[in-house]
C-alpha cells in the first residue's frame, strides 16, 4: 500500500510539471516565411528559361546526404502458403459444402477484394476507367462484382462479358450492373488497341479451374492484353492490368510457362495465393478473401497475413520499389505575390490557418518543431499548435522529454506547417519561453480523461520496458480517480 501511495504521489508531481501542462510559446517577433507552391514554380520555371536553364540548374542544386543511426531490425519477412490447382478447388468445395457458404456470398467477398485492392494503389481520380473483361467461371464473378464495388467507389467500369453463364446468380449480377448503366462492350466494340480508352484492366477470364490452351474469344482477349505490354517500353502510360486469382493464360501451377503471357501489374489471389503467384513479378500483390475459417487454414497448413483493421486486402510480398528520385507533383496553385501578403504576419497566419481549417484538412494544427540541444545537434518532431496571438505560438509537451530538455538547454525553436492540399507551408523561427504554470494546469484539466491519465503514464522520450506497463499504470490510475 506504502509503495502504491509512494508511486502515485511521483506520478502526481509528473502530473502537474511534466506531462502535458508545461507549455512554450515562442515569444515576440517571430521569424516568419510563408511560402507556397506557386513561389516555388515561378523559381522553378527560372531555373528551366532555355538560355541558361541547365547551367543555372547544375549550380544550384547540390546533393546532401545524412546518414541515419539505424538500430538492428530483424527481417520480418513471414512465410507464405501456395496451393495446387487440386486444394483450390477443395478448398472451395469445403467452404461451399461442410462450411454452409454459398457461392454468392464467397463471390461477393471475393470481388470486393479485389475492388479493394484496386482502389488501395490505382486511385479513381488518375485510374477512373475501368474495363473488365469477364470468363465464363467463378472468376468472372468475381470481376462482374468487381466493377459493381468499383462503380461505387468512383470509378467508370465497363464489361466485356462475351460468354455469358445463363445461371440466376450470373445473370443478377448483370441486371446489377445494367440498374447502374455500367455498360457491356462486345469483343467486336471493343478496340484492337485498349491503351486509349482505359486506365484499369480487370482480367476476370479464368481462374483456378482453367485448363490447356485458351479457346476463343478468349485467346484474342489475352493477345491484346499482352501487346499492350509493350507501350510499357515507349514509357507511354498503358493501363495497368488487374489479374483476379489468376493471370488469365497462365498454367495454374507452373504460371507462365511457355513465356509471351500477360504481365500483370497487381495480382489478387483469393482465399490463399496458388502456385503459379510464385513467379507473379509485378509490383502489386494482394489477397482478398477474407472468410478463411480457421479450420481450413489448419487442415491446408495455411500460413496467411493478417488483415489489416478492416480491410478487406492485405498486400503480400514486398512493396513495389520506387524511384525517389523522380517522385514529384505538378503544383498548381494561384500566384503569391508580396502585395496580397498582410504585413502582420500574425494576421497572415490566422488568414491561411482558417483556410486549411475550412478546406477540411485533418490535424490543421500538426506542426513539426525543431529544437536543437547545446551541441546544435538538431532534432524534430510533431506537435499540436494550442494557441496563437501577437506573443506567440503554444504548445504544451513534457518539460523532461528530449525536446523539453534541448529547449532548457537552447531556447531557441523552429516550427513548420505543412497543409499539403493548398500547396502551403508556414516556417516560423524564434525563441521559446515557458508560459505561466496557471496556464499550463488549465490546459491540462481541459483535456479528457484518457488523455490525462496517459500523459502522466507517459514518460516522454524514455525507453518503455514493456508495452503492459503503461497498460498497468494506465488502469491504476483510471481505478484511482474514478470518482472524478
Ligand atoms: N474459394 C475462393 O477463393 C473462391 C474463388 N472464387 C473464384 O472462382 C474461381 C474459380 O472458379 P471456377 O468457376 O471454378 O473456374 P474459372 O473461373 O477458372 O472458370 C472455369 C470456366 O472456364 C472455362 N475454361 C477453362 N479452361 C478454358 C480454356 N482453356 N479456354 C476457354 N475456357 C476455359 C471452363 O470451361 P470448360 O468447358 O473448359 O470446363 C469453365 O467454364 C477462382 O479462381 C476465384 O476467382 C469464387 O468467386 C469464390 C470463392
Ligand atoms: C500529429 C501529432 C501530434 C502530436 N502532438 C504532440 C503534442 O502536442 N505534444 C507532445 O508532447 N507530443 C506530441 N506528439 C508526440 C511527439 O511527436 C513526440 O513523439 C513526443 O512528444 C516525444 O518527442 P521527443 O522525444 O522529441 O521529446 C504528437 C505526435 C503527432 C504525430
Ligand atoms: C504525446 C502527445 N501529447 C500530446 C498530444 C496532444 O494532445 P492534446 O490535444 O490532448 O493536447 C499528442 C497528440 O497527438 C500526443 O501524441
Ligand atoms: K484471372
Amino acid at each position: 500500500m506504502r509503495n502504491v501511495m509512494r508511486r502515485v504521489r511521483t506520478m502526481t508531481f509528473t502530473f502537474l510539471l511534466q506531462s502535458p501542462p508545461p507549455s512554450l510559446p515562442i515569444s515576440p517577433s517571430p521569424q516568419f516565411s510563408l511560402s507556397s507552391s506557386a513561389l516555388l514554380s515561378t523559381t522553378a520555371q527560372r531555373f528551366l528559361a532555355p538560355s541558361q536553364g541547365s547551367l543555372l540548374r547544375s549550380a544550384s542544386i547540390r546533393a546532401f546526404c545524412t546518414k541515419p543511426i539505424i538500430p538492428n531490425m530483424e527481417d520480418s519477412g513471414s512465410p507464405l502458403s501456395y496451393l495446387t490447382q487440386r486444394e483450390a478447388a477443395e478448398i472451395d468445395e469445403t467452404l461451399m459444402g461442410p462450411l454452409g457458404f454459398s457461392v454468392d456470398q464467397l463471390m461477393e467477398l471475393a470481388g470486393l477484394s479485389v475492388a479493394a485492392s484496386v482502389s488501395e494503389v490505382y486511385k479513381p481520380e488518375e485510374y477512373r476507367r475501368v474495363l473488365a473483361i469477364c470468363g465464363p467461371g467463378n472468376n468472372g464473378g468475381d470481376g462482374l462484382v468487381a466493377a459493381r464495388h468499383l462503380h461505387h467507389f468512383g470509378y467508370k467500369p465497363s464489361i466485356c462479358y462475351p460468354k455469358r453463364t445463363a445461371k440466376s446468380l450470373y445473370t443478377g449480377l448483370v441486371t446489377q450492373l445494367e440498374s447502374l448503366s455500367v455498360p457491356f462492350v462486345s469483343v467486336d466494340d471493343l478496340p484492337e488497341d485498349l491503351s486509349k480508352d482505359f486506365d484499369v484492366i480487370i482480367d476476370a477470364m479464368f481462374g483456378f479451374s482453367f485448363h490447356g490452351a485458351p479457346r476463343p474469344p478468349f485467346d484474342d482477349l489475352i493477345r491484346r492484353l499482352v501487346s499492350l505490354q509493350t507501350y510499357e517500353q515507349t514509357l507511354q502510360k498503358h493501363p495497368v492490368i488487374v489479374s483476379v486469382d489468376i493471370p488469365s493464360g497462365w498454367n495454374v501451377e507452373e504460371g507462365d510457362h511457355e513465356g509471351g503471357g500477360i504481365k500483370p501489374d497487381m495480382l489478387v489471389s483469393l482465399t490463399a495465393p496458388k502456385l503459379c503467384a510464385k513467379r507473379f513479378c509485378g509490383p502489386h500483390h494482394f489477397l482478398g478473401g477474407r472468410f478463411v475459417p480457421p479450420s481450413v487454414a489448419e487442415k491446408y497448413k495455411l500460413e496467411l497475413p493478417s488483415y489489416p483493421g478492416t480491410s478487406m486486402c492485405v498486400r503480400i510480398g514486398k512493396p513495389p520499389k520506387v524511384d525517389i528520385s523522380a517522385m514529384r507533383v505538378n503544383y498548381v496553385s494561384p500566384e503569391l505575390l508580396e502585395e496580397q501578403v498582410e504585413t502582420d504576419p500574425t494576421v497572415q497566419f490566422r488568414k491561411w490557418f482558417d483556410e486549411a481549417v475550412a478546406s477540411g484538412l485533418r490535424e490543421t494544427n500538426a506542426m513539426a518543431l525543431c529544437t536543437a540541444n547545446k551541441d546544435k545537434k538538431p532534432s524534430s518532431r510533431m506537435v499540436l499548435l494550442k494557441g496563437f496571438d501577437e506573443n506567440g505560438f503554444v504548445w504544451f509537451t513534457n518539460y523532461e522529454s528530449k525536446k523539453g530538455s534541448e529547449l532548457s538547454e537552447n531556447p531557441c525553436a523552429a516550427l513548420l506547417f505543412y497543409w499539403e492540399s493548398l500547396n502551403r507551408q508556414v516556417r516560423i523561427e524564434g525563441p521559446v519561453e515557458r508560459i505561466p504554470e496557471s496556464e499550463s494546469e488549465n490546459y491540462y484539466h481541459s483535456r479528457p480523461r484518457g488523455s490525462q491519465i496517459g500523459a502522466i503514464v507517459s514518460k516522454q522520450s524514455s525507453v518503455v520496458p514493456g508495452r503492459h506497463i503503461l497498460y498497468d499504470e494506465y488502469e491504476e490510475l483510471t481505478k484511482k480517480y474514478s470518482d472524478g
